[in-house]
């Protein structure tokens, strides 16, 4: 595809109000993550994130964010909230995460040494729609605000990858410029208390990445899957 026609996708996650996801919506986000994580200081309940669902515009997907939750957790957010996008941030296996008929992101640790390959992880989750780096491990957890060594993403995945991890306003636009994601995700980047969101700090990252997406040297064209 053509580089001029691509557009990084993006995930604002964590969010907790009604007006948030509306605004999500109205900026264009392509998805918006509810946190069922124990433990999360963005956690919420399905009934909540059922509620928050219907501010969504439609077009725009919900994503169910778990870790270590057990299966019965996870089917009753799916049969409440009816996410279009599941997302294990926890010790899950492929057979696990396949179990809900939904697709599913992994995400992979990269807060704690040198990740597996992309081959290994393509191996260990080949059901996965996608795969999410981000900066928990060794003792982090997701939602942490932490960048972690961009150099370290393993190559090879041949499927989507979102970034993730300690994005914000200010290193968005070189976050997608560098790494060429297919996404990007945020979560307190663009708070100013986990869960609570700035209107005007999710202006100015979406803006960011658009910035980044129109560079005008753009005529190279974008693998499918990965890195573009
Ligand atoms: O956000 C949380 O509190 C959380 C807790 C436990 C597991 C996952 C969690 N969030 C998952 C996400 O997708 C976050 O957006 C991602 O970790 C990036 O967060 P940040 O570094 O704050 O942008």
């Amino acid at each position: 595809m053509p580089r001029s026609l691509f557009r990084t996708r993006i995930k604002f996650c964590g969010l907790t109000r009604a007006g948030d996801v509306r605004l999500a919506s109205e900026l264009g986000v392509d998805a918006v993550g509810f946190v069922f994580a124990h433990g999360s200081p963005r956690r919420i309940h399905a009934a909540e994130a059922r509620a928050l669902r219907e501010a969504l515009a439609p077009l725009v997907d919900a994503v169910a964010v778990f870790r270590d939750n057990s299966a019965e957790e996870v089917r009753e957010v799916v049969r409440q909230v009816k996410p279009s996008l599941l997302q294990f941030h926890g010790d899950e296996d492929d057979a696990f995460c396949r179990r809900f008929d939904l697709p599913y992101m992994k995400a992979v640790a990269m807060g704690a040494g040198a990740p597996a390959s992309g081959p290994a992880l393509l191996a260990a989750f080949p059901g996965a729609a996608a795969f999410l780096f981000d900066s928990h491990g060794g003792g982090h957890d997701g939602g942490s605000g932490r960048c972690f060594d961009w150099s370290a993403l393993p190559a090879g995945l041949g499927r989507p990858f979102l970034l993730s991890g300690g994005l914000t306003p200010d290193n968005a636009h070189d976050a997608v410029a560098t790494v060429l994601p297919w996404g990007v995700d945020v979560s307190s980047g663009i708070e100013t208390a986990p869960g609570l969101k700035d209107g005007e700090r999710m202006r100015a990252f979406v803006s960011e990445v658009r910035r980044a997406d129109c560079r005008p040297d753009d005529d190279a064209t974008s693998p499918e899957g990965g890195a573009r």
